[in-house]
């Protein structure tokens, strides 16, 4: 005996869900939607006074309603099942319209035309699928791989045989149809409004949308779980799906897990940056949050009152008199473990005689996705176990189980909760699980127990007053039905008010005006930001400039700014040492030859590196950030500033060795000035949190006192002693190089081209500032030295002071560290310190530089003082490239 459905059973009417006034929620939902459209555009206001709010496009792959065609051009619409309708519906707040599949093929215009029209009265428009689509997209790609692999079931085997199996034509049907999707947005849009994509069947459609309109407010939301990275590594379209779903604004997941699963997929399969907020992909933000769902509470206490819900409570405390009332509600799928609960009641019943005609199981499972085989599988299943558990434990006129393969209407279910004495949801996996919140807001009255999966998102903010199983555990599921249905009356009201507190304060309109006005603050953050990225560097200007000029002077950095584009493995970097990009080695054979232009290179690198890279070059090398200088005829020199503290050394080698030790592929470098600890070829999650745990040493212990500075770069922490910049060094630099050219005209051309690290080496960029940047050049200038100081006081042109800080004498080392290159570092061993210039000599100014002739520019940042960017040193080629050429036409 499979199941036992009375004629008085609740529920009976699966079609809409009737109010005293005879309208659907749907029709109440919509009507409350079109009258926030007319208040909006009459210009009133709530009843509440708050004022209504954008219009809001959400777009799920499911209507709230599913049309069932009735004749040629008329149609009936039902409610549809499941959690995101339910959640939605709950949703008042918006001038909201739906998007999306109205559960039905409808190949003729007749058709599409009528449906269309019935579902404009409720402002649904639909996206019409072919039968081909549904099948590829929907049962294949969505149900049968998406849906199994985000609910940790795996990826079921490809096969050969079944050509609609196959992943690939399963996904190129999902990028169709979520271009459909897609299509029919793109129609309906406005300026100002906001798009809110839902689940995993549309994954791409942020990208498809942003595609079409840049502008465009998306939001995306997963209403299942995010699996682990090691489960969506498996993904074929792992990339391309992550792609797809970061050209949104924000994305949304029920849980911190959930969310903090994408975002180490982004930077374990995709390599991309990680921040607070969410994740970075070249300059372009994708917010990243949590934003549990909730119900609309009031809903379901309000009809508890109604006579609809108040009958069949009447009916079914007296069929079931006597026999406690044990109730779930699932849809029939796997990943909500029915046999698993089956099988722990059976235990139950097996080990407690006594409660065997003491307690029934209702189990209300609505179909779902009939035409996925995996569904149909288990619907056998299912009803195989409980004919058997009927058949073990049943009587002539009672059985244990009630199990119904229906859908209940709303007070139907409303009444089920309202009896029931435990619920019982053993999700394997499941998104939220809005059943278990549904039950809780009905039982105010009777203080019912949930037993809830622990793999359920609804066990974190539930798991106060559930009972936490774990669904596999048979046993202890069985024991957790024993400790419900024996719990003091104490116990269950404790519990219960835990829950209700939480279900009553964390409904689905709070749920969703977070979400929505978390999208509009992200939106204009990313506004903000965007405003403050300086423009692309004006390679026409930059070359007409400096081919006018006559005394030219280019700082270049050397890592990710004159280096070869990394190459990935995985989400490793490839191993490899820095090297010059190669096609850079003709144009800057041509700059560095022009007597009328100097080029620096200035980098982090200690000098072995630059030696190695530049030697064929005739340039000027500043290694560690410009600590130590090298003009072209090999010689190095210190330029170190005097009473540099350097006592932190030894304890924080000591932690850079701890932590290299333990950080596979990780390595340490010690300069002279600071030490630098880099995980570039680490597994880059592991390198993070290790990087992490290593500021909290450093900070807690060696450097808490010392006068360091620590530079967290992308893959890097470096410590560095304080006053060591790139722009503290320049003036040292410059007095040398003026002195050793004997230049006797003033600079007239500066182009300042670095992957700087933001807050530690864009000094360099101020220095030169002839004015005030507005890209926030006065933050870095307290800290410059006199000549710069002076810089930016006037125009132009700069004088270099000599004296206190700006050169050192020659014998400045003494009591300091050695200054000596280590030997096994480099094969250039001779160091000696920058000579210090007789003030007398350089009385002119050594720059005579106007706002125009003057090139900073950031690369691969978008958050600089510099005036310009170049988005990556392929750029950077290119540009010197066109430079380079320009300049010996003009010679
Ligand atoms: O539309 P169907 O294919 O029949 O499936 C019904 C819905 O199932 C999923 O619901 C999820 O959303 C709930 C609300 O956020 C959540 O509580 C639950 O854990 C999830 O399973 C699916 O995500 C929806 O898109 C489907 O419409
Ligand atoms: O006969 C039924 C059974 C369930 N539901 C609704 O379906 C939703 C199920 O949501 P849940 O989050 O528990 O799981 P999902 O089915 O979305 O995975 C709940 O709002 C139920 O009220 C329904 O309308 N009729």
């Amino acid at each position: 005996m499979v199941g036992f459905q009375s004629e008085n059973m609740p529920g009976n009417n699966k079609y809409n869900e009737y109010n005293n006034s005879g309208a659907s929620s749907v029709e109440r939902f919509v009507e409350g939607a079109a009258a926030a459209a007319k208040a909006l555009s009459n210009g009133y206001k709530r009843e509440d006074g708050k004022p209504f709010r954008q219009r809001l496009l959400v777009v799920a792959n499911r209507l709230p309603v599913s049309a069932v065609r009735k004749g040629e051009d008329s149609w009936s619409l039902e409610i549809s099942a499941g959690g995101l309708v339910s959640a939605l519906l709950g949703v008042k707040e918006f001038e909201a319209r739906w998007i999306g599949w109205a559960g039905v093929n409808v190949p003729d215009e007749v058709g599409q035309k009528t449906l269309t029209e019935a579902l404009a009265e409720k402002r649904c428009i639909p996206v019409f699928l072919t039968e081909e689509i549904v099948h590829q997209y929907y049962n294949g790609y969505c149900n049968n791989i998406l849906w199994p692999l985000f609910h940790y079931l795996g990826l079921p085997q490809e096969d050969r045989l079944a050509t609609t199996r196959g992943f690939q034509s399963q996904f190129e049907s999902y990028q169709v149809a979520n271009q459909m999707f897609a299509d029919v947005v793109n129609e309906v849009y406005e300026e100002g409004d906001i798009v809110w994509c839902h689940d995993y069947h549309l994954m791409f459609l942020p990208q498809c949308l942003k595609k079409f309109n840049n502008k465009m407010k998306v939001g995306w939301f997963l209403h299942t779980p995010f699996p682990s990275s090691e489960i969506h590594r498996t993904l074929p379209s792992r990339t391309e799906l992550l792609r797809a779903v970061l050209a949104a604004d924000l994305v949304g997941f029920h849980t911190y897990d959930y969310a903090r699963h994408f975002v180490s997929a982004c930077t374990r399969i995709l390599g991309l940056e990680a921040t607070p907020e969410g994740v970075e992909d070249q300059g372009k933000m994708t917010r990243v949050a949590a934003f549990p769902i909730g119900i609309d509470s009031e809903r379901f206490i309000r009809a508890l009152g109604s006579s609809e819900v108040q009958g069949p409570i009447k009916d079914l405390q007296e069929r079931f008199k006597g026999r406690k009332v044990m109730l779930g509600v699932d849809r029939l799928d796997m990943i909500k473990g029915i046999p698993q609960k089956l099988l722990a009641f059976e235990k139950f019943l097996e080990e407690n005689v006594d409660w065997r005609d003491k307690v029934v199981l209702l189990q209300i499972a609505v179909p779902t996705r009939t035409d996925v085989p995996e569904y149909q599988k288990l619907t056998s299943q299912v009803h195989e176990i409980v004919g058997r558990i009927n058949g073990r434990f049943g009587s002539l006129t009672a059985v244990p189980i009630h199990h119904l393969d229906r859908t209940l209407d709303f007070y139907g279910l409303c009444a089920l909760y309202a009896v029931t004495d435990v619920a019982l949801v053993t999700s394997l996996r499941d998104g939220m699980n809005l059943v278990s919140y549904e039950f809780v807001a009905c039982q105010e009255k009777k203080k019912g127990v949930l037993i809830l999966s622990e793999f359920a998102g609804a066990a974190q903010s539930l798991g106060a007053g559930a009972l936490l199983v774990n669904p596999w555990n048979i046993t202890k599921v069985a024991e957790a039905i024993s400790k419900a249905l024996n719990m003091p009356s104490a116990e269950r009201e404790k519990r219960h008010r835990h829950n209700f507190h939480h279900v009553t304060t964390h409904t689905a309109q709070e749920w969703a005006e977070t979400f929505v006005s978390e999208l509009n603050d992200t939106v204009v953050e990313a506004q903000l930001r965007t405003k403050q990225v300086p423009p692309r560097l004006p390679a026409d200007k930059a070359i007409e400039q400096y081919l006018t000029s006559t005394n030219r002077l280019l700082i270049l950095g050397f890592n990710g700014t004159l280096t070869e584009p990394v190459e990935r493995k995985g989400d490793q970097l490839k191993e490899m040492e820095l090297s010059v990009h190669p096609e850079l080695k003709l144009p800057l054979t041509k700059l560095c030859s022009d007597p009328n232009t100097t080029v620096v290179v200035l980098s982090g690198s200690d000098r072995q590196i630059l030696d190695e890279n530049f030697k064929e070059y005739d340039t000027w090398l500043a290694a560690e950030n410009g600590m130590f200088l090298n003009s072209s005829n090999g010689e190095w020199m210190t330029t170190m500033p005097e009473q540099l503290n350097m006592e932190w050394v030894d304890s924080v080698k000591h932690i850079f060795e701890y932590f290299t030790e333990r950080t596979p592929r990780s390595h340490f470098e010690e300069r002279e000035a600071s030490l630098v600890w880099n995980y570039r070829h680490a597994d880059v999650e592991f390198g993070k949190l290790q990087a992490r745990d290593m500021l909290q040493h450093l900070c807690t212990g060696p450097i808490s006192n010392a006068s360091v500075e620590v530079v967290q770069g992308s893959r890097s922490v470096e410590v560095r002693a304080a006053g060591v910049t790139k722009g503290a060094a320049i003036d040292r630099i410059l007095g040398e190089i003026v002195h050793c050219k004997s230049m006797t005209t003033p600079i007239d051309y500066v182009l300042c081209i670095g992957h700087f690290l933001a807050k530690q080496d864009e000094d360099i960029y101020d220095f030169f500032e002839p004015e005030p940047s507005c890209f926030g050049a006065s933050l870095q200038r307290s800290k410059l030295t006199e000549a710069a100081k002076f810089a930016n006081e006037k125009v132009s042109p700069m004088k270099i002071p000599s004296g206190k800080n700006g050169f050192k004498s020659t014998n400045q080392n003494k009591g300091q560290r050695p200054v000596s290159n280590s030997p096994k570092k480099t094969s250039n061993i001779f160091s000696r310190t920058v000579r210090k210039p007789a003030p007398e000599k350089i009385t002119w100014n050594v720059l005579d530089l106007k706002k125009e002739n003057y090139f900073s520019c950031a690369v691969g940042r978008t958050q600089t003082n510099a005036r310009f960017t170049l988005p990556s040193p392929d750029e950077v080629a290119e540009f010197l490239k066109e430079l380079a050429n320009a300049s010996s036409h003009n010679n």
